[in-house]
C-alpha cells in the first residue's frame, strides 16, 4: 500500500483526428467537411486501476476513441459544442464509474475553393493564410534569379480521387481506392524568367496571385487516380498561363485520410467518417519546367508535412 496520495487524475484517448463527409442536394454532389481533434478525458472511480492493478473499472482509451468515430456517424457533427455535448454526457451517463468527462475538440477550419463551370462542390482550402516566400540571387556573371513560393497551402477533395492498379509485391497490404479522399499542404516554388526577373514594372503580387489561383483551380479541377497526376496537373496549369514561370517545383505530402471501420459497433461507413492521419505520410515531389529551360530549384530541400 502506498502512503502517499492520489489525488487528481484523468485518462482518455486524446488528439482523435476525424474529418466528416455529409453529402448535400438531390444527388449529393454538395459536399460539406467537419475537421476536427478531439479529445476526451474521463474523470472517477480509478483509485484501484492506479493502485492496485484491478482494470474492473477501466473503459479502454481504445474505446473512448472508438466512441467519438461512431459518434460521427450516429449523431453527426453538428458544431464542435453539441459533438462534444453528446459525447460527454454518453461517458457519464453510459458507465457508472466514470463520475465526469471533459471533451476537447479543435476545429479546423476550411472553405471552398470556388470552381465555377461545375455544379459539384467538393474542393476545399484550409483558412488562414499561407506563407509567400522569394528567394533573389543577384550573380555578376548570371545576373537575377528570382524564385517565388508558398508553403502551408492545405487543400482537400473529399472526392474525385482514386489509386489503383499499382505494383503489388509481397509487402503490399494497400487496397485500391475508388473513391477517396485527397488532402495535401502545398509547398511550392516557382522560377521566373530572366526578362521578368529584369523587368522593373514586373508586378510580383499579381503573378504571385496568378499562380497560387491556377494551382487552386488545377488542385480541385483534376479528377486525380494519383498525387502525382494532381502535382503535374497543378504545375502544367501555371506553365500555361503564366507565360513569366519558367520551372514549377512542388512538394506536395500525401495527408491521408482513412475510412474508418464502423462495422463492429453495426454502422455502414459510407464514406462518412475518417481517421486524419497527420504521420507518416506519403511525400510526392517533382519539377515541371518548359522546353529547352534549364531547371534551377533545388530538388534537396528538406520539407516536411
Ligand atoms: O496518390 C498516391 N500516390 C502514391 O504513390 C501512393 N502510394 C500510396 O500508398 N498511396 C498513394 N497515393
Amino acid at each position: 500500500m502506498s502512503k502517499h496520495v492520489l489525488a487528481q487524475n484523468q485518462y482518455g484517448k486524446a488528439e482523435n483526428r476525424i474529418v466528416t463527409v455529409t453529402r448535400k442536394g438531390d444527388d449529393g454532389a454538395w459536399h460539406e467537411i467537419r475537421d476536427l481533434n478531439v479529445s476526451v478525458a474521463l474523470r472517477g472511480e480509478y483509485r484501484d486501476v492506479h493502485l492496485t492493478g484491478d482494470n474492473g473499472n477501466c473503459l479502454p482509451t481504445d474505446t473512448t476513441k472508438n466512441t467519438v468515430y461512431a459518434f460521427a456517424k450516429e449523431h453527426g457533427v453538428a458544431s464542435p459544442e453539441a459533438f462534444a455535448i453528446h459525447l460527454a454526457r454518453h461517458f457519464v451517463t453510459s458507465q457508472p464509474v466514470v463520475h465526469e468527462a471533459q471533451i476537447r475538440v479543435e476545429e479546423f477550419g476550411w472553405e471552398r475553393i470556388p470552381v465555377p463551370t461545375r455544379k459539384e462542390q467538393h474542393s476545399f482550402v484550409r483558412k488562414g493564410q499561407e506563407v509567400r516566400t522569394a528567394q533573389v540571387t543577384y550573380s555578376e556573371t548570371t545576373g537575377l534569379q528570382v524564385l517565388s513560393g508558398l508553403k502551408e497551402l492545405t487543400v482537400m477533395n473529399s472526392t474525385n480521387s482514386e489509386f489503383h492498379g499499382f505494383i503489388k509485391d509481397r509487402y503490399t497490404t494497400l487496397q485500391e481506392a475508388y473513391d477517396r479522399i485527397l488532402a495535401t499542404k502545398v509547398t511550392a516554388r516557382w522560377a521566373h524568367s530572366a526578362t521578368a526577373a529584369a523587368d522593373p514594372e514586373h508586378d510580383w503580387d499579381r503573378s504571385y496571385e496568378k499562380v497560387r489561383r491556377h494551382m487552386l483551380e488545377a488542385f480541385a479541377e483534376t479528377y486525380s487516380y494519383s498525387l502525382q497526376q494532381t502535382l503535374h496537373a497543378m504545375a502544367d496549369r501555371v506553365l500555361d498561363h503564366v507565360s513569366t514561370v519558367n520551372e514549377v517545383r512542388l512538394n506536395l505530402p500525401n495527408k491521408h485520410h482513412f475510412l474508418v471501420d464502423l462495422e463492429p459497433f453495426g454502422l455502414k461507413n459510407d464514406n462518412e467518417v475518417y481517421f486524419a492521419a497527420d504521420r507518416m505520410y506519403g511525400l510526392i515531389e517533382g519539377t515541371v519546367h518548359r522546353q529547352g529551360v534549364q531547371p534551377v530549384i533545388a530538388t534537396s530541400d528538406w520539407i516536411t508535412a
